[in-house]
């Protein structure tokens, strides 16, 4: 399934290691396949390299990054993003990432989904592999305020 976003850098997480967490995922019904995915711990470079993921219209794009303060040299702006370096990323990938969206890694509670921190592995050609620290959101399964910001095309 396409689903895709685009990173955003942010500095507002800190803490990069991997908890290890009880089970405790999130047990509300979102559609899982709704999800959009925020870089947290990223350079310029890296998040040119790693820009992510899900598939969105560019207006929802817009939309969206009308909510999100840039400010620093580490945000990105979606815009000069080059759109074939975007990844993909599976529903796997993210329920892993985030623990099965372990309510321990709640960072935050938007008007249409909820935010969890979460990891991907990295591998560093050079610097050997790292857990890089993201932020994924998911659309709960009540709201459709969503629906335009995360459509797959
Ligand atoms: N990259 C991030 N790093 C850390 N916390 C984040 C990040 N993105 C979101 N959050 C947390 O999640 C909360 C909700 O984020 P979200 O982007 O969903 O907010 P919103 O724009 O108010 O919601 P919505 O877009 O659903 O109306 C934020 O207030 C913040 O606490």
């Amino acid at each position: 399934m396409g689903i895709h976003w685009n990173c955003l850098a942010a500095d507002t997480l800190s803490r990069t290691s991997v908890p290890d967490l009880d089970s405790d995922s999130d047990s509300d019904s979102p559609r899982d396949s709704i999800l959009k995915l925020v870089d947290v711990d990223a350079s310029p470079v890296d998040s040119a390299e790693y820009s992510c993921c899900f598939t969105m219209a560019t207006a929802c794009i817009s939309t969206w990054m009308s909510n999100v303060p840039i400010s620093g040299e580490n945000n990105v702006i979606l815009g000069a993003l080059d759109n074939s370096k975007l990844r993909d990323f599976t529903y796997e990938e993210l329920r892993a990432a985030t623990f099965n969206f372990s309510m321990n890694l709640l960072i935050g509670r938007g008007g249409f989904g909820n935010v969890y921190k979460g990891w991907l592995k990295e591998q560093r050609s050079s610097k050997g592999a790292r857990n890089r620290p993201i932020a994924v959101k998911r659309l709960n399964g009540t709201s459709y305020q969503g629906d335009p910001e995360f459509t797959a095309i």
